[in-house]
């Protein structure tokens, strides 16, 4: 299974899959092995992988789930991987290694093993790489599901997935968080399809805003 592909400044892809991190080479259709994971473990995969600020490959792993988010639990790490294929293993006893990013001045980490129901900060240390500090920076409510995979905006705000609840959750990891709630969705009738979508934001310190949000979906891709 595919945990998760990124470009590759020289071409091509690095893509996590199972317990492997492999260069694709798309043009050629060839993947080549570049370092292997939780070779410890036989029942576990790659999930999300992301690249950071400086080239640092971090990806986490989970075990293979028997039904969505049922699976043995503390089995999965997080890692990176340098340019020179240096594996570090940073956690261990992670449930389902998830989203992460870094906050805009590079200081912070941000991740998210979704059983633990948190969005969590670290530290982070770039001449390094390595990440300390844990703290919470936003605990899941009740209904709103599992947190996800994650992106970080240009206000440095987080986008998080919510699995099985059906929204996304915008938090300010300095300040506040919002609920999206999609209310609505419209496809465009062009040749490249845009996807419209009326959203609610409720935020705790300003209320309630309604807005719209679009992507350009090119039909090829549905
Ligand atoms: O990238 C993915 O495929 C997802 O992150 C999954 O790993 C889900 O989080 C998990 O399946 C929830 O049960």
């Amino acid at each position: 299974m595919v945990g998760f592909a990124v470009p590759r400044r020289s071409g091509g892809y690095v893509a996590g899959i199972g317990r492997s991190i492999v260069a694709v080479d798309w043009s050629t259709r060839t993947m080549t092995s570049m370092a292997e994971v939780d070779e410890d473990k036989g029942n576990t995969r790659l999930n999300d992988g992301k690249v950071d600020p400086y080239g640092r490959l971090f990806a986490g792993t989970m075990a293979i789930e028997v039904r969505p988010a049922e699976l043995e639990r503390h089995q999965g790490s997080l890692y990176s991987v340098t340019s020179d294929l240096t594996v570090t293993k940073h956690l261990d006893k992670v449930d389902i290694s998830n989203g992460m990013d870094w906050s805009l001045d590079h200081r912070t980490f941000f991740y998210i093993d979704s059983l633990a129901l948190t969005i969590d900060a670290f530290d982070y240390d770039s001449d390094s790489g390595l990440i300390g500090n844990r703290r919470v920076v936003y605990r899941m409510e009740e209904g709103e599901g599992l947190p996800d995979g994650m992106a970080i905006d240009v206000k440095g705000h987080l986008w998080v997935a919510c699995y099985n609840g059906g929204r996304v959750i915008n938090i300010d990891p300095a300040v506040d968080y919002c609920d999206l709630y999609v209310t609505s969705a419209s496809l465009g009738l062009n040749e490249c399809q845009d996807l419209g979508l009326k959203v609610v934001l409720r935020s705790h310190s300003q209320g309630e805003h309604e807005g719209t949000l679009s992507a350009n979906c090119s039909t090829d891709h549905w």
